[in-house]
């Protein structure tokens, strides 16, 4: 039974990165960055359990691809996020990750490991080779350290070291500080750290991402209310009547969220905005899907395309059709040729043909960012 515990922290927000997707979420074929450098260390020892910490908006997605892993829910900082995942670790050592060092070689997780009873913490570094200016004045090279990760560290210690106010930016700076032993050990060239988009291409282990194309449906049903706002696709209809509903019952943007969550393998409207949450009584649906839209691009996707079919014995959909096509194309940030709206009566038959409420369903299709054309 192995005495080490794999972090991978996957929690960030790639500030830095400026993609729309965020850099944990980029695909690697078919399989999202986080994944794929996970399985990556996994694959170079045995772990006694592998903890992925997550953004808390990705937590419940990322259990979707992956039940091999313990996800723990990441923290404002990266420090936070370890301190989180330390909590479900039992183990004497623990060795912990970026998600952005993505091309770690076998060599160094292996050279770690052997080096874990030396001291408090086992550290990966480059030496400088380039001539240093701190602030004004050029220091001696010889004595500057690039630190990389995974460092491999003593549990308890580096529990205790972490038991500050103080942030650090990694774990031998937190036990340094408690004058715990840090041990420095050859770091790769290959290990180099994703911050900036543009530095993709110096990550030549990252295929690229596969050309797949991925459909969902979506079909809501609401009925009508007296007195109300109606709301259709974001825009206002002209009605004293709207749609019963815990928001605003636009119908038609609920039914194209479920069509966007359904194609990327993300469960329905209802996991991510309750009926039963007080926060969404009465709330604008555009505010809704601006939330998935900016969900989808982070986790790696781009819409290609919406079909909808509204359902209504009334009212009359055709004069709004060019208006609501606007509203969607400018809310999904695509062009309007891509969205296709039908309308249909139901032939005076069932609750639509009753005039009591109506359904729109929708199909729509995603593919995923391709980072390696930017
Ligand atoms: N609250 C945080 C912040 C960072 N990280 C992780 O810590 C590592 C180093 O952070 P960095 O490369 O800076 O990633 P981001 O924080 O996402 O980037 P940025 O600072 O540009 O937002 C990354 O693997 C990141 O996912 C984390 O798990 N939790
Ligand atoms: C931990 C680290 O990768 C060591 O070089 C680095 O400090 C992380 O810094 P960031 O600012 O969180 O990217």
């Amino acid at each position: 039974m192995s005495d080490v515990t794999l972090i991978v922290l996957c929690a960030g927000n790639s500030t830095r990165f400026e993609h729309k997707t965020k850099k944990q979420w980029i695909r690697i074929g078919n399989e999202p960055l986080w994944l794929n450098v996970t399985k990556r260390l996994a694959s170079f020892s045995t772990f006694s359990k592998i903890i992925v910490a997550s953004h808390e908006n990705e937590l419940a997605y990322m259990k979707n691809f992956t039940d091999d892993f313990t996800f723990v829910k990441g923290g404002d900082t990266r420090q936070k996020s370890i301190l989180n995942c330390l909590e479900e670790v039992n183990t004497k050592y623990v060795m912990i990750s970026d998600v952005a060092r993505a091309c770690i070689p076998q060599n160094v997780i292996e050279n770690l490991l052997n080096e874990k009873e030396n001291a408090d913490c086992i550290v990966p570094v480059l030496n400088v080779t380039d001539t240093v200016i701190y602030e004004t004045n050029t220091i001696n090279r010889d004595y500057v350290k690039l630190i990389q990760t995974p460092q491999l560290s003593n549990t308890k210690t580096l529990k205790n070291a972490l038991n500050t106010t103080i942030e650090f930016t990694d774990e031998s700076s937190a036990i340094k500080n408690i004058n715990g032993t840090i041990k420095y050990i050859q770091g790769s060239v290959e290990s180099k750290k994703l911050t900036l988009g543009n530095e993709l291409n110096d990550l030549p282990c990252l295929k690229k991402p596969s050309k797949n194309f991925f459909t969902g449906t979506g079909l809501d049903i609401h009925a009508f209310e007296d007195n109300k706002e109606m709301f259709l696709g974001g825009i206002k209809l002209p009605y004293d009547f709207g749609f019963k509903a815990h928001s605003d019952g636009d119908v038609l943007i609920h039914s194209v969220i479920d069509a966007l969550l359904g194609a990327i393998g993300a469960g329905d409207i209802g996991e991510f905005f309750p009926d039963t949450d007080e926060k969404y009584k009465g709330i604008d649906s555009k505010i809704l899907l601006e939330h998935i839209i900016t969900f989808l691009c982070n986790v790696g996707y781009e819409i290609v395309n919406i079909d909808l079919t509204i359902i209504a014995q009334k009212p009359k959909i055709n004069p709004f059709k060019n208006e609501i096509k606007s509203s969607m194309a400018k809310l999904m940030h695509i062009d309007k040729q891509f969205i296709n709206i039908k309308a249909t009566t139901a032939e005076k038959m069932g609750f639509i043909g009753r005039e009591e409420g109506i359904a729109v369903q929708s199909i729509a299709t995603v593919k995923y960012y391709n980072w390696k054309n930017k």
